[in-house]
């Protein structure tokens, strides 16, 4: 059966983030992902997930900068989505990993997300597909000292002009160059349908390898509820559902969506009937 996690980052708009943790558990989720939680002190965060049971499952390493001022700048200001493919950024990158360890340790995650980055002007992808290498394999080699998997998800150019990883078959290329065991794919299904389709025979192909560290969905065009939208998620659970079985698949789903009554009081808990079915 699917385990879903509510992302926070997304989901709850109504809400101050704090408060995002009680209004998941109440909606029945056992786990949650979000984005960024350094603007926090992890005993914050800590005090959320225990008094409402929670797991946390996944958050990124951060986007750029390496304290909460500088990492809030570099997603909110300079755009920065990853630095791990840009040259010249390498101590920022590691720095960034090595403080998202610190928070993964506090809050008993055994996963984190460090984003490519974007391609930087005047260079290809080619040309700093090594430093991105580099990066993972140093980032995947720390992680593994505490038991916890880095990943690397592909993300279509529409929301993320110049993304380095766009394509499930690029990031399993790069799973194999690195050759960490911990090194793992974020399977998001909304971006997987707008740079490719064909989700449920991608699911079909990369689920038994053991290389999925984690799903994420949304309605495709609009990134609102999974019910909403050209992909058929009711079919997509039942797929997951029974690759899942057959390989032992065992990984969380991540709601990672904006919910279409936006910051209307009530609105994400208005459009979780796509949930009900896997409370
Ligand atoms: O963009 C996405 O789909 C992600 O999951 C990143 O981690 C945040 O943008
Ligand atoms: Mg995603």
């Amino acid at each position: 059966m699917p385990k879903f996690a509510a992302n926070l980052s997304m989901m709850y708009p109504e809400l101050p983030f704090l408060d995002r943790f009680d209004a998941a558990a109440k909606d029945g989720f056992r786990a949650v992902e979000y984005l960024f939680p350094y603007a926090f002190a992890p005993a914050e965060i800590v005090a959320r997930l225990q008094a409402n049971g929670l797991q946390q499952v996944l958050f990124n390493s951060p986007p750029g900068g390496t304290d909460a001022a500088s990492i809030a700048r570099a997603w909110d200001q300079a755009g920065d989505k990853g630095t791990a493919c840009q040259p010249g950024r390498e101590a920022e990158f590691r720095a960034g990993v090595a403080l998202a360890l610190d928070y993964a340790q506090a809050l008993g995650c055994p996963r984190i997300h460090a984003m490519a980055g974007l391609i930087p002007p005047g260079l290809t992808r080619e040309a700093v597909q090594a430093t991105y290498v580099d990066n993972l394999r140093w980032a995947a080699v720390e992680a593994a000292k505490q038991g916890v998997d880095v990943l690397i998800e592909p993300i279509n150019t529409r929301d993320i002009p110049r993304f380095f990883l766009n394509r499930q078959d690029h990031a399993h290329e790069i799973l194999a160059e690195v050759g960490a065991p911990n090194l793992k794919v974020q399977m998001d299904l909304y971006h997987c349908q707008i740079v490719e389709g064909d989700v449920a025979m991608k699911l079909r192909q990369y689920l038994p390898t053991g290389r999925v560290g984690h799903l994420q969905i949304a309605g495709v065009p609009e990134r609102h509820e999974p019910d909403i939208g050209e992909l058929n998620y009711g079919y997509l659970f039942g797929v997951i559902d029974e690759v899942a079985q057959q390989c032992g698949w065992d990984g969380w789903i991540g709601g990672e969506y904006r919910p279409r009554l936006g910051a209307q009081p009530g609105g994400t808990r208005s459009g979780l009937g796509w949930f009900a079915p896997w409370r």
